[in-house]
């Protein structure tokens, strides 16, 4: 028992050593607790007072902003003010705006419309000058129609060519005065005969210097004038070299189409034109059209049906050109026609008659008002006298044809020189398709061409006295007879009364679009040999 009491006394002492040493352990954790929670606190209160030191600086800033916003709020309120009032004024303004407009409106108008009169007045007062300076241009221009004559003959000489040969009878035979450009003469059978024409060019002329002769008649067509020029002559006197010239030289025709190109374009601010070009062949007082799609097709001319009196040739082409490339294409065109049509085209070209009729179509922006001229460059046939050398068959009746026709035209410019009141247009088709372009104010210029070798000197006679002819029919009426009973056909073969047939222009096509040609103008143009 005592040992029982013994080891419980141990037992117990072990506990309370244990439980001794439980409760220093308490009391270092409870040290170590009130340590951690005196440092919690000061962490705190340093915490709280950095918190409180923040807030004192902002709320120093937020005090002194605002401030500046009571101080900018004391500024602002009279700037206030006045946009209020400023407001309220524009607000009475918005609501008079209205009649100020209407008022302002009816100002505005009430001098738009004085000035529109007095525009308009001034226009009226520019129409009125303008058209009395157009009739003052025309009266001009029918004063100097009156004073130079409306038919005007120059001769040209070509050069004696490689085609002439060689010895006396390519020999020159024709010269020139030197003070007189006026004068030609001609050494005919070893006799001396001499002409006077209104102006003779010699082999040494150009191509400018002729065109500048007709260049003034070129642009009256776009005044509304109608002009005829014609190439006259035996063949090969040089009649298409001067109409048609070369592709570096070229001729009338292509001068003439680029001065009008060109003129035209200059008034394009003032005035609307429109250019068409036909071309058209007599062949044995046959008419044809040389751009048509049926060249073989016979023309007739016709009266309008419309009563005007003016004649028109029914399925004639009328192509609308804008430039020198239209007028190519134009060309090439009828010129492939024609190729495939004849085996031997320089021979034919020879003995019909070319016309190339170019339309001048103007209408004055301004005006409304509205001019057509019309400018035929005829290419004749040849006036050789074939009959008397004893031609036969198909032969003699082409220079029948020939004869009948340049006669009838000597017929006609003689008429019309002297101011005769019948004027036998209807003798022949080439002077009934130009009746329009031959009577009234219409000019004519016939170029006699001139084959200046020995051989030709009978011709060439033949051929002078025919322009001179034509160029001496007086105008005055004292005159007007007098030479009017040489124009039967002496010189020519005899030939019957022309029947009579008429014409209005047909079928508007614009240029076509074939390859070019180098020769614009060109409808007679002769085939190479290599060609
Ligand atoms: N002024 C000139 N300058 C240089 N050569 C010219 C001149 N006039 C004509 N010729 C030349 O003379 C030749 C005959 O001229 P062209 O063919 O023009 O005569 P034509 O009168 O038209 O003949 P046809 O009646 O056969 O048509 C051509 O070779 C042409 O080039």
């Amino acid at each position: 028992m005592e040992q029982q009491l013994q080891s419980s006394h141990q037992l117990t002492a072990r506990l309370r050593a244990q439980i001794a040493m439980y409760e220093s352990e308490l009391e270092r954790a409870h040290g170590q607790m009130l340590e951690e929670m005196q440092s919690l606190e000061e962490d705190k209160n340093r915490a709280i007072e950095e918190a409180f030191a923040r807030a004192q600086v902002e709320m120093k800033a937020v005090h002194e902003n605002l401030a500046g916003v009571r101080t900018n709020l004391l500024t602002l309120q009279p700037a206030l003010r006045t946009l209020t009032n400023d407001y309220n004024g524009l607000k009475r303004q918005v609501r008079g705006f209205p009649l100020l407009l209407q008022e302002a409106l009816r100002s505005v108008k009430a001098e738009i419309g004085q000035a529109i009169e007095e525009v308009n007045s001034n226009n009226q007062e520019l129409l009125r000058k303008y058209r009395r300076e157009l009739q003052l241009r025309k009266k001009c221009h029918n004063e100097l129609v009156r004073l130079k004559g409306n038919i005007r003959v120059i001769a040209r000489v070509r050069p004696v060519t490689k085609e002439d040969g060689e010895g006396p009878e390519a020999t020159n035979a024709v010269t020139f005065d030197a003070d007189d450009d006026s004068i030609i003469h001609l050494l005919h059978k070893g006799k001396p005969v001499s002409f006077e024409l209104d102006k003779v060019f010699s082999p040494q002329a150009s191509q400018q210097d002729v065109f500048q002769e007709v260049q003034a008649l070129v642009t009256s067509c776009i005044d509304g004038f109608n002009v005829c020029i014609f190439a006259y002559g035996q063949t090969g006197a040089g009649k298409t070299y001067t109409m048609e010239g070369t592709a570096e030289n070229p001729g009338i025709n292509q001068r003439a189409l680029q001065l009008l190109f060109s003129e035209v374009q200059e008034k394009a601010s003032d005035w609307e034109y429109t250019i068409t070009v036909s071309a058209a062949e007599i062949y044995n007082e046959v008419l044809r059209d040389l751009l048509g799609k049926e060249p073989q097709e016979k023309l007739e001319i016709r009266l309008c049906p419309d009563g005007s009196g003016q004649l028109y040739v029914p399925g004639l082409t009328e192509f609308q050109v804008q430039s020198v490339d239209d007028i190519n294409k134009v060309f090439e065109f009828g010129h492939t026609n024609r190729t495939t049509e004849f085996t031997n085209l320089n021979e034919h070209s020879s003995r019909s008659h070319a016309l190339l009729i170019v339309t001048v179509r103007g209408v004055d922006c301004s005006t409304g008002l509205r001019t057509t001229g019309k400018l035929n460059l005829v290419d004749l046939a040849g006036s050789e006298r074939v009959g008397k050398s004893g031609a036969e068959g198909s032969r003699l009746r082409e220079a029948q044809h020939i004869n009948k026709s340049l006669s009838a035209l000597g017929d006609v410019i003689a008429a019309l020189r002297s101011r005769q009141g019948h004027v036998p247009f209807r003798n022949s088709k080439l002077t009934y398709l130009l009746q329009d372009s031959l009577s009234g104010d219409s000019k004519t210029l016939m170029v006699v061409q001139v084959s200046p070798v020995e051989k030709s000197t009978s011709e060439t006679l033949y051929s002078l006295k025919f322009a001179e002819r034509v160029r001496s029919v007086e105008l005055g009426p004292g005159l007007r007879r007098a030479e009017l009973g040489s124009w039967s056909s002496q010189e020519h073969l005899e030939w019957e009364p022309a029947c009579q047939t008429p014409q209005p222009s047909a079928r508007a096509h614009s240029a076509p679009s074939s390859g070019t040609s180098s020769r614009p103008g060109s409808i007679r143009r002769k085939l190479q040999p290599s060609a």
